[in-house]
């Protein structure tokens, strides 16, 4: 068992707390970098890709999609499918890094997919599709639903796009957790598993995750979340590991040097136990970056996340 269970509340909450281990921004204002940069990073995006717009993959409000196409997309491509982080939720006071108030309740202080297309130009470039999954968030959202409307964005995917030749799932923070779901997923309950070829999906590139929730029970990001026991084991990636199938896709677990060392556990262990049971892992520990940068220099084509992506779908 974890030591977590040993730490205080205080400590278990600061290590919960990843705007609290940046040695870049302190603690108020990295969280609004954060969202600048990514909002900046997906207006460049949206200016030179071509794209389809919140995209309805189901009925509800939050099931939308946005969609990058390459820039040469005359026959068959790629996706990379990205799910935002955001700790599952829109809030959360702790997650809004000014005064609660009526400001800090504004959609535009926490992730959504309206500013999650800033990893599509270096990939578009290379004839790479970029998809950014939205999905409702606490307290509209539950835990179980969150992980059911990504699942079920694959499968539309799937569906409605016969050009596209492999999905790779990258999620970062809490949308690592919800790829990490869609991992273990019975695809005969969405009814693609007929036409499936190749493994769905073929790739996974997981960014600073929780794997396993139930520390989480304890500390202010339950709050909004509301989860049981049970739903936060049910919602646990670390408890289902199952042995990888031949198909099995290949999973790169990514941590940053500045991340908690209670993140870098979640990641070390989850690479292991995947490993253990089979499946075709690498742990990636990037020298330099935090919890947020990690995913924001996605944008560049010269960071090593991005080259290491590339290479993962070109070598399919
Ligand atoms: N309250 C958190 C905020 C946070 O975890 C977060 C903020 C923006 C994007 C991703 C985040 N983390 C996980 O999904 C913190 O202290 O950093």
């Amino acid at each position: 068992m974890g030591g977590w269970r040993d730490m205080s509340a205080e400590a278990l909450e600061d290590q919960y707390s990843p705007s609290r281990w940046s040695p870049r921004l302190d603690r108020d204002t990295i969280i609004d970098a954060h969202l600048a940069v990514t909002a900046a990073g997906t207006e460049r995006a949206r200016a030179s890709a071509q794209t389809s717009l919140h995209v309805p993959y189901g009925k509800g409000d939050g099931e939308k999609l946005d969609i990058y196409f390459p820039t040469d997309h005359s026959g068959t491509f790629p996706v990379l499918v990205y799910i935002h982080g955001g700790y599952w939720q829109c809030l959360s006071p702790q997650l809004a890094p000014t005064a609660p108030g009526p400001h800090s309740l504004s959609a535009s202080l926490f992730p959504s997919k309206d500013e999650s297309g800033f990893a599509a130009p270096p990939l578009v470039s290379q004839g790479v599709a970029v998809v950014a999954v939205g999905y409702d968030t606490a307290p509209r959202g539950h835990m179980d639903t969150m992980v059911l409307q990504v699942r079920r964005s694959l499968a539309f995917l799937v569906e409605q796009y016969p050009e596209i030749r492999g999905i790779y799932l990258c999620g970062h923070s809490a949308g690592a957790h919800l790829a990490a779901m869609v991992l273990f997923t019975d695809w005969t309950e969405f009814h693609v598993v007929p036409d499936i070829k190749v493994p769905l999906p073929s790739g996974a590139v997981l960014v600073s995750g929780v794997y396993d929730l139930e520390p989480i029970l304890h500390t202010y990001v339950n709050d909004a979340l509301n989860m049981s026991r049970e739903v936060a084991q049910r919602n646990s990636p670390m408890r289902h590991v199952a042995p990888a199938v031949p198909a099995a896709c290949e999973v790169l677990v990514v941590v940053a040097q500045h991340d908690s060392p209670e993140f870098r556990r979640q990641s070390q262990e989850y690479s292991q136990a995947l490993r253990a049971a089979g499946w075709s892992v690498s742990l990636l520990d990037l020298a330099s970056v935090d919890h947020f940068d990690v995913i924001e220099k996605l944008s560049e084509n010269s960071y090593i996340l991005t080259q290491v992506i590339l290479n993962m779908i070109s070598r399919a």
